[in-house]
């Protein structure tokens, strides 16, 4: 067997000294002085030859930001299998510029944002994981999270495999190489690792002979297909459609759950890699994560979300002069909720574009008014109005008593906040770092509790059902375990045990 070492990368890196947070690995129970709200990974991929693939994978990853702002990475590919990439600490237009992407030649292009579930926020850790094997280099973005990575890591290493990181996402790849080096070729070598991985994975692989998109059987993360418009069989993987748009290329479909399609100068052939495959989609991608314009189940989200914020009205109504919604997500419920009551919608917060959503405060002081370098109150918006705030979903709490109290010293006279999802009591374990579940004020608070530690006049979240109903999907095609607890893949004792309040809550 071919011993594995990450490709040294022909564009180099310096080490970054000023990652956003420094992580402690693996099922350890760290406390951060981080406002590091949940993201979930960006993964784009094109195959086409004679294009710059580079610059079409800055594009697609710049679209995908949002998911992941810790560090971004691309690798390309030569038609002779040579592989280019580069990778850092930072947003994509820090890690990323002209001259550097214009070394960053080839066919395929293999792109990555990152937002750390395993592995602490490091430049070893910054991702597409590249590996070696005797088919060549191999290259890997992966949105998700396996709950299997200890094993995984295990066999690997029993196996004299070298982990040169501390991430999930390595293992799979190194997996994969184990069994190219076994001789077997790329596809049954992928479909042999898959088989070995358990919990949430959408990837997107580069390889000398192609490019692989896949997804774990649940179909956790979202992956989609595009071409390019005007350039048939130029094939796009994304995570989200609005990955698709900024490069103008055409949605074609979802890879499917349990889905690898393997596309090639041949065109893109579809396998079934696991036969028992059964949709659960994580919901809060749909209520959150993803962006509003990237469009699921065949309509945008921004108009889901004000779905969400109308049944939400209907359910919890209050008698106010105004609505607003929390930027940015916050913004397509509350025109639904003003769109069902009749009452007038205003902006009564404006948030600074170039804040990210991983921001380390630097003093004690400005960590406790942190909200205000994010969001501005508009004062004459605001004054003597009966405000009423809506917000897609409370996690900790900090953000929201922040915001009532800003909203106060703005001079509203009464400030009522609706919510629109259900109450978040438990953590994910699938692709989104949440706090431990005694963190998440739900799981330990009541509404009248969260209302009074919160400071508003009154609170609602929607109801399960109201959700349900909005969302017009039949609730098995979804992971919710992050509102009921309900984990679709089973979770490996000591990772329960490092985020779960097991005595107390008892669900799983
Ligand atoms: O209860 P907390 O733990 O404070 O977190 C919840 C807040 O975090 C998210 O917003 P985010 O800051 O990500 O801004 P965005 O809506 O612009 O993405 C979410 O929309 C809530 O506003
Ligand atoms: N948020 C994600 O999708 C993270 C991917 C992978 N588990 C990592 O930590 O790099």
């Amino acid at each position: 067997m071919i011993p594995k070492h990450p490709v040294s990368s022909d564009v180099p890196s310096p080490p970054s000294e000023n990652s956003p947070r420094d992580r402690i690995d693996l099922l350890s129970n760290p406390s951060f002085e981080v406002d590091k709200p949940e993201e979930a990974c960006g993964v784009f991929a094109v195959y086409a030859p004679g294009e710059d693939v580079a610059k079409l994978t800055y594009f697609g990853l710049y679209a995908l930001q949002h998911r992941g702002q810790e560090s971004a990475g691309i690798a390309t590919f030569e038609k002779d299998g040579r592989v280019h990439s580069h990778k850092d600490m930072g947003l994509v237009s820090q890690v990323f510029n002209e001259s550097m992407l214009a070394k960053l030649t080839g066919n395929l292009g293999i792109g990555h944002t990152r937002y750390s579930t395993t592995g602490s926020s490091r430049i070893v850790n910054a991702q597409p994981a590249l590996v070696e094997t005797r088919l060549g280099t191999l290259a890997l973005a992966h949105n998700g999270n396996l709950v299997n990575t200890a094993e995984l890591r295990q066999e690997l290493l029993d196996r004299n495999c070298n982990l040169v990181t501390t991430t999930d996402s390595e293992s799979i790849a190194i997996a994969i190489g184990l069994e190219v080096d076994n001789g077997k070729d790329w596809l049954e070598a992928a479909i042999g690792a898959f088989q070995k991985c358990r919990g949430a994975f959408s990837l997107a692989i580069g390889t000398p002979a192609g490019m692989m998109g896949v997804r774990d059987p649940h179909g956790i993360r979202p992956l989609v297909i595009g071409e390019l418009e005007g350039n048939p069989s130029r094939y796009v993987l994304a995570s989200e459609t609005c990955g698709l748009d900024i490069i103008g290329a055409r949605y074609l479909r979802d890879v499917q759950p349990g889905e690898l399609v393997w596309i090639t100068d041949e065109g893109l052939a579809s396998f079934q890699w696991n036969r028992e495959p059964s949709r659960k989609l994580c919901i809060f991608e749909m209520i959150y994560f993803a962006r509003p314009d990237s469009v699921m189940h065949d309509e945008s989200l921004y108009s889901y979300r004000m779905r969400l914020g109308r049944q939400l009205a209907e359910e919890s109504p209050a008698d106010v002069d105004i609505i607003i919604g929390v930027p940015d997500s916050g913004i397509p419920a509350a025109i639904g909720f003003s769109q069902a009551t009749g009452i007038r919608y205003a902006e009564g917060l404006i948030k600074n574009r170039y804040v990210g959503r991983t921001f380390i405060q630097p003093t004690q002081t400005m960590r406790e008014s942190g909200i205000r370098m994010k969001l501005n109150p508009l004062k004459d918006v605001l004054q003597g109005q009966r405000v009423l705030m809506v917000d897609d979903s409370i996690v900790r709490g900090t953000t929201s008593r922040k915001i009532v109290q800003a909203l106060r010293d703005a001079g509203a006279t009464e400030v009522h906040m609706r919510i629109s999802s259900p109450p978040v009591t438990h953590p994910c374990f699938y692709g989104i770092d949440t706090d431990n579940q005694d963190q998440l004020i739900a799981a330990t608070q009541s509404v009248e509790q969260i209302e009074a530690k919160i400071g508003v006049d009154s609170l609602a979240y929607l109801s399960w059902e109201g959700m349900l109903k909005a969302t017009g999907e039949d609730p098995t095609q979804f992971c919710s375990a992050c509102f009921t607890g309900d984990y679709p893949i089973a979770i490996a004792e000591p990772l329960k045990r490092s985020k779960l309040m097991l005595e107390k809550v008892g669900k799983v």
